[in-house]
């Protein structure tokens, strides 16, 4: 390690004059039009990714101030929210009012000459599964959408966060945003995962140990030899779960495993501009003797794949263990979070999580539905079948997922075990677009939020990796996937 006596580290220096600088000083850096005041800069926004959720709204209001988008080519929109995924969909068959969302939305986006990936579009799909995809998010670039995930797409190098449907309007008008400064926070987890330990159990372990405020205000850098080994798709998957961990946004140094996933991806630099764009790539690292706000050190070894039992992800607990007593999580827990939860799962504490009977399984969203999570779940449920009186769902992450899913026979796996195979969108992961589970049903899910009704009317989720939900999903109740496969 470099240390040089005499270079100014701290943060009386504004980032672009650090000596040792962090990954996100110097996408910021770049990035920084001008300063509004000590805690606050004005960024320039190089992408904006709308839904048909959150973005209609902002086109629509956009238009209705009689404004222009000042860069059409930098914004791309999706419908994933609000459509539903039963085969043979069209706009009529979405809630009654989620018709509305897409019809605004893509009269406003055709209006305003942004390339819109409709229902139909063989690149249609959750945002933040599409926008790896298609190469829309490129190391070093800040990017922006009305959707708490976004944080996922920093597993590609870039900075990119969630922000609100006004803030989103006035991206699009002035492809700038006043943001405040976030914190730093680097998590460095070294050494080897255990075999059928995901990125998924990661993320709940971290959320498991730092709690659901365990990032609030920072910007967290995931690093270390784990990391580093995890392949691109995991890295998304990593990332996902930031905004439950509070965090403003997540990011990890973006690799070589980064820059093959992007080659020949369609909006990424094509093979003219290729070595430039590596050059300036390459770059992106915090350097050696760079300094954050916050440090965490983890050893990969201690993760085990993780279940959460109540109401909120920072309520997980290792997959073989047992549901807490209160003085086992007191620290994190406030006691009436803690009652809440019981009541409302319906469990008791002391009890094993393995063998707690299921209704329903899940298999989707922006966190774990991309075709890596697919193949996985697939070699669990190869020669299987569901238990009798599960429902079992399956909701590739894109249009394009869906599709390489059938080319390699995964789609017949899937309903050869019970479960349905449907079009790509958010569907059950999003009570709130229309499409849910039963009353009070428990769901084994590989979804991001286990908020009470998140996944239908009072529903009780259990969130876990693919290949847990899988194993579940074949014995009717929680299970450990590892031995399965
Ligand atoms: C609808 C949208 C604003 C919301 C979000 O921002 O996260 C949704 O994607 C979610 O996961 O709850
Ligand atoms: S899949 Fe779920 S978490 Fe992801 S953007 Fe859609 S609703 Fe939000």
């Amino acid at each position: 390690m470099e240390h040089s006596a005499g270079k100014l580290i701290g943060k009386e220096t504004a980032p672009g004059n650090r000596a040792g600088r962090t990954l996100f000083d110097k996408i910021w850096t770049i990035h920084q039009a001008a300063e509004i005041n000590s805690e606050t800069d004005l960024i320039l926004i190089d992408r904006v990714l709308l839904h048909e959720r959150t973005g209609a709204i902002a086109l629509k209001s956009l238009a209705a101030a009689g404004r222009e988008v000042l860069a059409p080519s930098q914004a791309f929109v999706t419908m994933d929210h609000v459509v539903d995924t039963l085969p043979g969909r069209t706009d009529a068959t979405s809630m009654p009012t989620g018709t509305d969302f897409i019809v605004a939305t893509r009269e406003f986006a055709t209006r305003a000459g942004i390339t819109l990936f409709d229902l139909g579009d063989p690149d249609q799909g959750i945002g933040h599964v599409i926008s790896p995809e298609l190469g829309i998010v490129l190391p070093g670039t800040t990017l922006v959408c009305p959707d708490s995930h976004t944080c996922s797409q920093g597993a590609l190098g870039a900075l990119a966060w969630g922000i609100g449907s006004t803030a989103a309007e006035h991206v699009l008008a002035t492809s700038t945003l006043r943001v405040k400064r976030p914190r730093t926070m680097r998590i460095t987890i070294d050494g080897v995962l255990a075999a059928g330990v995901t990125a998924k159990d990661l993320a709940l372990y971290l959320l498991h140990r730092f709690g659901s405020a365990g990032g609030a205000g920072h910007i967290v850098e995931y690093a270390g030899t784990a990391v580093a080994a995890l392949d691109v798709e995991a890295r998304l998957t990593l990332c996902n779960m930031a905004t439950e961990f509070g965090a403003f946004s997540a990011i990890i140094a973006p690799d070589d495993k980064v820059f093959t996933f992007l080659k020949g991806r369609r909006y990424a630099p094509g093979d003219a501009d290729w070595d430039a764009a590596m050059a300036s790539w390459k770059e992106l690292r915090s350097d050696e003797d760079a300094t954050f706000d916050a440090e965490h050190r983890i050893d990969a070894a201690e993760v085990t794949p993780m279940v959460t039992w109540g109401i909120s992800p920072q309520q997980a607990v290792p997959l073989d263990a047992s549901i807490p007593h209160f003085a086992d999580v007191s620290a994190r827990d406030p006691r009436e979070l803690y009652d809440r939860a019981l009541a409302y799962m319906d469990i008791a504490p002391a009890k094993p999580m393995i063998g707690l009977p299921i209704d329903a399984a899940f298999i989707g969203s922006c966190t774990n539905s991309r075709i890596s999570d697919l193949r996985r779940a697939a070699a669990i449920l190869a020669g299987r079948k569901i238990a009798p009186g599960v429902t079992a769902i399956c909701v590739p992450g894109s249009t394009r997922v869906r599709k390489q899913a059938q080319d390699e026979g995964l789609d017949q796996i899937f309903l050869d075990a019970g479960f349905e195979w449907r079009e790509s969108g958010c569907s059950m992961c999003f009570y709130a677009g229309g499409e849910s589970f039963g009353h009070r049903q428990r769901v084994i899910s590989s979804t991001n939020r286990n908020f009470e009704s998140r996944q239908g009317p009072e529903t009780r989720t259990h969130l876990a990796s693919p290949e847990t939900v899988a194993a579940s999903a074949v014995m009717g109740a929680i299970a450990d996937p590892r031995g399965f496969a």
